[in-house]
């Protein structure tokens, strides 16, 4: 389990993570989600003990993993997949790895197998594509069969079958009943992938919940309407604190207010309506509305 607390880090000016509290669970992936520059890698950094926090604090299983007691076997992960010797071989990098963290050797051959990397174990790492590096980092996260694993942009630079392998792999990892952490700036990947969502933008909070629970934020988030009384509707809605925009074909499109709302003022005024559509919004643009939001916000604030 990694759990956060008023987490926060400045570089100088700049406060790249924001009071941020939320805990990762162990027996399900979890999504770790924002924007670019958000604050997941400084996050990520912190968890592991290779950045200070500026304030609050963040431990896994209970302690700050900082003191590194138990290494590799404690928790493995992949921040940065260029961030390897390029002369090496994928073998001796891992060999490397494992003598420092005193784990049998035995373990190289069994994770280059099962990163599917068997048949490239003696060649040098700098003639690697992305995705073969991305590879690499997992077996290098999986050395020393750790309770929890954190993954920084994993799925970048992978091919759709290596997508699907990965996404395989972090279910199966969770159903082992260990933790996985799992950071993306696309909520599409993430759709597929993940169980629960710590979404962060500008370094904050936004949410921390189940991937189900998210999207249901976004059903009926717009709601499309046809009248002939459209005048004293779009008074009416606006004065419930909706926004109204007329369409090109004539339809207008509802934001702020459910459809049963809608529905129901138009009844008690007497407005005819011909069309009344709740639209989903995709996880996508439930996930872009909420982060758009909070750098509105972050930006108001500052000001
Ligand atoms: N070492 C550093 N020195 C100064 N500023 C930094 C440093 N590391 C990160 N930042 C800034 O902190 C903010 C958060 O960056 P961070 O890399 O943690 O975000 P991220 O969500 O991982 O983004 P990305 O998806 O682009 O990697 C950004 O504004 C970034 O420019």
């Amino acid at each position: 389990m990694i759990e956060a607390t008023e987490l926060t880090k400045r570089y100088g000016r700049t406060t790249a993570v924001d009071r941020l509290s939320f805990t990762v669970r162990p027996g399900v992936v979890t999504g770790f989600l924002g924007p670019n520059g958000a604050g997941k890698t400084s996050t990520l950094r912190m968890v592991l003990g290779l950045n200070q926090p500026s304030g609050g604090t963040v431990t896994v299983d209970g302690q700050p993993f900082g003191d590194r007691p138990r290494g590799l076997r404690h928790v493995g992960s992949l921040l940065d997949a260029h961030d390897v010797h390029g002369g090496c071989t994928a073998r001796a990098h891992l060999r490397a790895l494992a003598a420092g963290n005193g784990l049998p050797l035995r373990r190289v051959a069994e994770v280059l197998a099962e990163v599917g990397m068997a048949d490239a174990a003696g060649r040098r790492i700098g003639g690697f594509s992305l995705g073969m590096k991305q590879r690499l980092g997992i077996a290098a996260a999986l050395l020393g069969d750790p309770p929890v694993l954190l993954f920084d942009e994993p799925l970048n630079g992978l091919d759709p079958e290596g997508v699907r392998w990965l996404r395989n792999l972090f279910r199966q990892l969770a159903d082992e009943g260990r933790t996985v952490l799992v950071s993306s700036h696309l909520m599409g990947e993430m759709q597929q992938t993940a169980d629960e969502l710590i979404v962060i933008g500008r370094g904050r909070l936004i949410a921390a919940e189940s991937l189900r629970e998210f999207a249901a934020r976004g059903t009926q988030l717009r709601v499309s309407v046809r009248t002939p009384d459209a005048e004293i509707l779009s008074g009416l809605l606006e004065g419930a604190g909706a926004t109204v925009r007329l369409e090109l074909d004539g339809a207008y499109t509802v934001t702020g207010l459910p459809a049963d709302r809608i529905g129901e003022l138009a009844f008690a005024h007497g407005v005819r309506l011909h069309e009344l559509s709740p639209h989903a919004a995709s996880l996508e643009e439930s996930f872009m509305e909420l982060t758009t939001q909070s750098v509105e916000y972050a930006a108001g604030a500052a000001r």
